[in-house]
């Protein structure tokens, strides 16, 4: 995979034990999997927990997290940051610009209005393969570099005194 690198030195820790929301998409399961494999192995090395929420496809991650920010609003489960997983692969039409931009807008959106902690681990390829070289575990692991970006974004907030 071109340009691979760990980025090590990117990546900071909360001083805090840090609670996390893993949003993860199964629009395709197998790839799912693998990106799971890599997020929640990044996390336990961490020390970090972490809870797992599974939705269909990957238009509907930015509205868990939603969800989830009202919850704790009203009393729910307080979570640090948020990993979003998922894999978009090209087809034949513009659904797959539509599924990968809107996705990431709103996580984006979610990120700087609401100064939330967000690793985005959604996969955007033209094919299976791409998709597999960034979703290992053993290859691009891109599911352990949202949960470690996941991790330094709550460390950030909380070195720069944002509201947890
Ligand atoms: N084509 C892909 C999708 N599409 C499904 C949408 O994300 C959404 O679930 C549907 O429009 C219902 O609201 N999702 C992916 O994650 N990956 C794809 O390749
Ligand atoms: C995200 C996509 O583009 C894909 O799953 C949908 O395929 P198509 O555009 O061929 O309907």
């Amino acid at each position: 995979m071109a340009g691979t690198s760990q980025h090590g030195k990117a990546f900071i820790r909360p001083k805090a034990k840090a609670h996390l929301l893993i949003v993860e998409a199964r629009f395709h399961d197998d790839l799912a999997d693998a990106l799971l494999e890599g997020a929640t192995g990044a996390l336990d090395e961490a020390g970090a927990t972490y809870d797992v929420v599974t939705v269909p496809g990957s238009l509907e991650i930015p509205a868990v997290i939603c969800f989830a920010l009202d919850g704790a609003a009203e009393g729910g489960t307080h979570y640090d940051g948020f990993v979003a997983l998922g894999t978009i692969i090209r087809g034949d039409t513009y659904h797959f610009d539509i599924v990968a931009n809107e996705s990431s807008r709103a996580l984006m959106d979610l990120s700087v209005q609401e100064a939330v902690a967000i690793g985005n681990g959604i996969l955007t390829t033209e094919n299976d393969a791409q998709a597999w070289t960034r979703a290992k575990k053993t290859e691009g692991d891109k599911g352990g570099f949202a949960a470690r970006a996941a991790l330094t974004m709550i460390a950030l907030k909380e070195k720069l005194g944002a509201q947890s």
